[in-house]
């Protein structure tokens, strides 16, 4: 796999073997020609002499930054999400994937085809990119890697002696019904846009880029995002019809932030300084049950009313919530950090429907991501008490899990995914 790292991601220029990058291919047909915006530039600017802020819809994202990209920028709407399984047993061929991945990571977030592009290469040999992104803007796309507590064990990568403390199996909890295939993972890529071509593409190419290095273990697909980062827009539903996010960490809320989600250097190790931990679990949402439920026992389950999403006894849907008006069993009221003594999470689930579950029910339902700063501190807390007293578990089960250390950011071109962790 060609390693593009030493290729200026720059849009203005034609790609090594003089083709359009996959963005100018989009200005080139007439819709909004983007140029610059190198890899670690901030705005994407359009040939109409304006510059697209990178929260906006088709713009791209900063790769390069002290914190990973996508966990504290803005929430779009597509998902897919893979656990990969590695197979290889080289230490040497792993460290090479992840800089072949931060490489083409770093192209596709800016709107560039993997390596020598998808096509005008040489005959005899596949392209480098598989090509379905050609001709689509960047629409936001991230890619997120996370490290996952096999990937230290003994005997595999020397890496042991490296694991952070806070890289914790996840305990069973009360209705767990986990399956092994959907749970777990040495790695992982959460890939973030507002096309899903986009995220798949990126997903896809991740993986042909591992071919006999890493298998995909599972992966998920998401839509409509349950949660979002920015609270001055509308805030998404869920499936069930509820505001979903409300009281979310907002992704410019430095001084929570963190507190709560980034890694700071004092909990150590070094590598993770900057970094984050990522709770997945798919949560299967039993809508037909639902469904038939009336609206003021929803309410009572969740604890906010269905339109506004107000909080019980409250009008407005920022209104500060008055546990004591909500059962004690209130979703809200249990997941509130009142009730568990302060801890917070950065929510970015997304909703999925896999098709029909062979009893004419949909399979339906949330995949629940959460970051933050140490998930003994957060997740694990807060899921106990929900798992032993949520009227909720009613109308879900928890069905996969999986737990990762979120890596710090990429700084440069000569940076890459895990460098901390395998340097010594
Ligand atoms: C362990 C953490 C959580 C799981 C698992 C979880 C599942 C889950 N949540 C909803 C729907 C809603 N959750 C809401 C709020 C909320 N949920 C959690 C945590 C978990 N949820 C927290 C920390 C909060 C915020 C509490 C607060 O500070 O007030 C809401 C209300 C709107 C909002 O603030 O987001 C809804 C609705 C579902 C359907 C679900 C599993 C399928
Ligand atoms: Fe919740």
């Amino acid at each position: 796999m060609t390693d593009a790292s030493h290729d200026p991601a720059d849009a203005a220029a034609p790609s090594r073997a003089g083709r359009p990058s996959r963005r100018s291919v989009i200005g080139w047909g007439g819709a909004g020609l983007v140029l610059g915006a190198g890899a670690a530039g901030g705005t994407a600017v359009t040939l109409m002499g304006g510059s697209e802020p990178a929260g906006e819809a088709g713009a791209a994202v900063p790769f390069h930054g002290e914190h990973q990209a996508g966990i504290a920028t803005a929430v779009p709407d597509r998902l897919h999400f893979a656990a990969f399984d590695v197979t290889t047993r080289d230490r040497a061929a792993l460290v090479q994937l992840l800089k072949d991945w931060t490489a083409a990571a770093a192209r596709m977030t800016q709107g560039h085809a993997v390596g020598d592009g998808a096509f005008g290469g040489l005959p005899e040999a596949p392209p480098d990119d598989t090509g379905e992104a050609l001709g689509l803007k960047p629409s936001r796309l991230t890619l997120t890697v996370g490290f996952g507590p096999s990937l230290f064990a003994a005997g595999r990568f020397g890496l042991e002696r490296r694991r952070p403390g806070a890289l914790v199996e996840l305990p069973k909890f009360p209705g767990d019904n986990l399956d092994a295939a959907r749970s777990g993972g040495d790695l992982c890529i959460q890939a973030c846009a507002d096309d899903p071509q986009v995220a798949v593409h990126a997903i896809r190419n991740l993986a042909r880029i591992g071919f006999g290095k890493v298998a995909v273990r599972w992966s998920q697909l998401g839509f409509g995002k349950t949660s979002s980062t920015t609270p001055d827009a509308q805030t998404p539903r869920n499936l069930f019809g509820f505001k979903d996010g409300t009281s979310n960490i907002s992704g410019t809320d430095r001084p929570t932030l963190e507190r709560h989600v980034w890694v700071p250097p004092a909990d150590g190790p070094d590598w993770m300084t900057k970094g984050s931990y990522l709770v997945a679990r798919r949560i299967r949402m039993h809508i037909e049950t639902w469904d038939r439920t009336s609206l003021q026992e929803q309410e009572d389950v969740i604890g906010r009313d269905k339109g506004e999403g107000a909080p019980a006894a409250k009008a407005r849907e920022h209104d500060a919530p008055f546990l004591k008006a909500m059962l004690p069993t209130a979703h809200v009221r249990l997941s509130h950090p009142d009730s568990n003594a302060g801890a917070r999470m950065l929510r970015r689930g997304y909703s999925f429907t896999d098709g029909t579950d062979g009893l004419g029910r949909l399979d339906a339902g949330l995949f629940f991501l959460a970051y933050q700063r140490d998930v003994r501190d957060a997740f694990i807390p807060v899921q106990r008490n929900l798992a032993r007293n949520d009227a909720l578990n009613e109308y879900i089960q928890h069905v996969g899990s999986a737990v990762f250390a979120v890596p710090p950011g990429v700084l440069d071109q000569d940076d890459w995914w895990g460098r901390g962790l395998f340097s010594s």
